[in-house]
């Protein structure tokens, strides 16, 4: 079996395991990805919503990234949930340097649940001090309207508007997800990629579903694997969302707490796919 590539992520835990960290490890492993991780704040969260939140000092969080990138050597680094001005500053400071390869950054500033995760102030310096570092930018329609200081895309010509103009800000591309438009046949899901070659618009039908609570953290954290095993921006984000939509589909029926339920983070098929022969029980005694 050859070493496989390696991804940082650099994000808060979430308790209920739908988004954050967990999301992000379960979804290197899926895609044959070593994750490592730099956990940025742990947060008291379930499918209902944040209930608490509490930061890890900076110095802690510059400490697990300076280990890892000195260790490991990541092909890439994802970054979601930094939480206040001064760990994006910090985080924005090592990437500055050239430390963080094909740099994933998913502006996480409120949950599905509603709850702000960024203090005051993030949206600045993610504007004017990380974007302008990372490799791929993967703002939802809020996210990309808050960066830019205006409302939510309405259409897909104004989410390709935004995705064009956040790109001034110095990232080699930018894919502002969960977009919407009404067809005669139904809903569609919109994605619009904006770099280097161009502008491209992804569509597909939506997946009916309340177990959606993660897909921003699993869809860049999936980008940035694909990214760490070689893939182009076109093909990571293609592949990201169709792990999404896999991920979607698996968990549509699944009742899972109260709230509105995590997008599914289980993968058998990678074990199951290649039989244990050393996975055999014991014959050798009772069974205890
Ligand atoms: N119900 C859905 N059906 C199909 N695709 C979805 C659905 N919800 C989210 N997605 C896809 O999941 C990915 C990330 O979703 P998004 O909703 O923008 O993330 P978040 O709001 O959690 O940051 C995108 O590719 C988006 O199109
Ligand atoms: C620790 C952490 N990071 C990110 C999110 C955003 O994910 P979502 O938009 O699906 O709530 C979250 N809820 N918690």
């Amino acid at each position: 079996m050859n070493t496989p590539p390696v991804a940082l992520t650099i994000a808060g835990s979430d308790s209920g395991g739908g988004a954050g960290i967990q999301a992000d490890l379960t979804t290197f492993a899926a895609l044959g990805v070593h994750g490592a991780s730099a956990v940025t704040a742990i947060t008291v969260q379930d499918t209902t919503g944040v209930h608490d939140i509490h930061p890890v000092p900076v110095g802690v969080v510059l400490a697990q990234i300076e280990c890892v990138l000195r260790d490991l050597a990541p092909a890439a680094v994802k970054v979601g949930m930094l939480g206040r001005p001064e760990l994006s500053e910090a985080v924005a400071r090592v990437a500055a340097a050239g430390r963080l390869p094909r740099l994933v950054v998913d502006p996480v500033l409120v949950s599905t649940s509603g709850h702000s995760l960024a203090a005051d102030g993030v949206v600045a310096t993610l504007r004017e001090q990380l974007l302008p570092h990372a490799h791929l930018v993967t703002p939802n329609t809020d996210e990309a309207a808050a960066l830019l200081g205006t409302v939510p895309a309405r259409s897909v010509d104004e989410q390709a508007d935004h995705a064009g103009a956040l790109l001034a800000f110095g990232s080699r591309a930018v894919v502002v997800t969960g977009g919407t438009v009404r067809t005669p046949d139904g809903t569609e899901r919109v994605d619009v990629l904006a770099g280097p070659a161009g502008t491209v618009v992804f569509r597909s039908p939506e997946i009916a579903t309340d177990n959606d609570h993660g897909t921003g953290c699993t869809f860049a954290s999936a980008a940035a694997a694909f990214l760490a095993r070689g893939h182009t921006t076109h093909d990571a984000v293609l592949s990201a969302r169709g792990l999404v939509r896999h991920a979607l589909r698996t968990s549509a029926p699944w009742r899972l707490g109260s709230g509105r339920g995590p997008v599914a983070h289980t993968r058998t098929t990678c074990f199951e796919a290649t039989p244990d022969p050393t996975n055999a029980p014991h014959s050798q005694g009772a069974p205890r």
